[in-house]
């Protein structure tokens, strides 16, 4: 299979995607580009899909973009593709403080893949959802909001996991599970 372009500004995501990507009998190579791609506002799938359009423009070919979202069940999905702006300025302790009062606790981290063919196509989307509940930070703090999320049925939150065991689980690899079987589909010549 041909390399595919990844444009994302984060080694973490990057480091996840190859793990998963080169894991299984057909593996994919990843090419990565760190670009500073706009957000726009909007739902999870629009701005995965906006920022796809830009980066294929930028890259002036075929890529993936990733968007993360983390959506908490009692604010109706917020902070959902905001998390990032959150999680700068409140902390794993502020997301915890933004629950208290309400009963549920529960979230969604959500993985929106996004495949253009090349500047002026319209980009697909692949997405990967995993359910949780937002707990105060236990874990290593090597990835964004790791420490404060913990997968329903586990225990352990995703900083406590070994990376094999969150790959198998992850929104991510929900979500390149989709995306994997989608690449395997296009020409080589594509
Ligand atoms: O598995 C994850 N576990 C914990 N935290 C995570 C995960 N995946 C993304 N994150 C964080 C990074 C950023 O604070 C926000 C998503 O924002 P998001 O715009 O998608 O990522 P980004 O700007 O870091 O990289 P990119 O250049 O690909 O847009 O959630
Ligand atoms: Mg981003």
């Amino acid at each position: 299979m041909k390399p595919i372009t990844f444009v994302t500004g984060n080694a973490n995501k990057l480091k996840e995607v190859k793990e998963i990507l080169s894991d299984g009998d057909h593996p994919i190579e990843i090419i990565s580009q760190n670009l500073d791609v706009p957000e726009v506002q909007g739902t999870t799938e629009e701005v995965a899909i906006a920022k796809c359009k830009r980066a294929s423009e930028l890259v002036g070919g075929p890529c993936i973009t990733e968007d993360t979202a983390l959506a908490f069940k009692a604010l109706n999905g917020l902070p959902g593709p905001y998390i990032k702006y959150f999680l700068k300025e409140l902390g794993h302790e502020g997301l915890n403080t933004l629950l208290i009062g309400f009963p549920t606790k529960e979230a969604e981290a959500i993985c929106t893949f996004a495949y253009s063919a090349g500047p002026g196509t319209e980009p697909m989307i692949f997405e990967g959802r995993t359910a949780g509940t937002i707990v105060p930070a236990r874990g290593p703090p090597q990835f964004g909001w790791d420490p404060c999320f913990e997968p329903l049925g586990t225990g352990l939150t995703y900083a406590e996991m070994p990376s094999e065991q969150k790959n198998k689980l992850s929104h991510r690899y929900r979500a390149l599970d989709k995306l994997r079987k989608f690449l395997q589909t296009l020409p080589e010549d594509a």
